[in-house]
């Protein structure tokens, strides 16, 4: 198991978000967390990459409990995300976003890179050239050198999407990635995430769109006042009665 969640249960002050939550994610898949609104589905993710901490559980990545691991550490060990409120710099074009995501895991401030100064030529080449495959893996590359504020929503948000791939990481954390794109743009990204599993990431997403989720997840948690009340392929979960009237309510189901 790459990442495993053992009886993970989070207070803030009296409120109580997750209650003994259980998963685990596989190598090389694709695995969806869903659940209605305030389920703790957020809560999950930032316990994940360090800004929380779990009131008790434990929470193990390639084997090693990373539960009291700073953020940045977090990085450093494999595990990128890109969040619900887009946060690219839209002031510096596509390219320089990448860029900057890479700069952890180059020997070379991002600076000095792009600055031109000398000696960090070749290194800026080469984030360069791989910021620029990156951008191709979501078919932004012919908009490489133009300013992040000229795209579109959809568009901002696959520029994440590639900014969080520059650091390499073992498992990709996305959370909500198709909110505010338009169909086709969705349909262009389920097939930007297949290939990019392909390539051989892990992929653990948080998302409302169903069609979305159940067309790509090979597995799916369904969380519930911060309780995981089914776990299964997407088929188990569509005919789950207690996922049903989770998101229906006793009385439609
Ligand atoms: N730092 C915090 N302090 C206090 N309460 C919090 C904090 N973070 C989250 N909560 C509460 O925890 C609950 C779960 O929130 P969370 O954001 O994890 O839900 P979610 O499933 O991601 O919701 P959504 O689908 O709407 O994004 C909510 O009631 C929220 O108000």
């Amino acid at each position: 198991m790459l990442l495993q969640l053992n009886d993970i249960s989070k207070n803030f002050g009296g409120l109580q978000v997750l209650q003994g939550v259980n998963f685990n994610v596989r190598q090389g898949e694709i695995f969806g967390l869903i659940g209605p609104n305030g389920a703790g589905k957020t809560t999950v993710f930032n316990l994940i990459t360090g800004l929380l901490r779990a009131s008790s559980g434990s929470i193990r990545f390639n084997d090693d409990d990373i539960g009291a691991v700073a953020p940045h550490k977090i990085t450093e060990r494999g595990i990128a995300r890109t969040f619900q409120n887009i946060r690219v710099f839209k002031e510096m074009t596509l390219l320089e976003n990448v860029v900057v995501g890479m700069h952890d895991h180059l020997n070379y401030g991002v600076a000095s890179m792009l600055l031109n100064l000398g000696g960090f030529r070749n290194a800026e080449k080469e984030a360069r050239e791989r910021a620029l495959e990156l951008l191709s893996w979501v078919r932004l590359d012919h908009k490489a050198h133009m300013l992040a504020d000229s795209l579109s929503y959809g568009e901002q948000r696959k520029l994440e999407f590639a900014r969080a791939l520059a650091t390499k990481p073992k498992l990709l954390l996305l959370d909500e990635p198709v909110a505010g794109m338009n169909p086709a743009e969705k349909t262009e990204l389920m097939s930007e995430i297949v290939n990019i599993k392909q390539r051989g990431f892990t992929i653990f997403m948080i998302e409302h769109d169903m069609r979305f989720v159940m067309g790509l997840c090979e597995r799916i948690a369904v969380l519930n006042f911060g309780k995981i009340i089914a776990e299964g392929t997407p088929d188990q979960i569509k005919n789950n009665q207690e996922v049903i009237e989770a998101y229906l309510g006793k009385e439609e189901a």
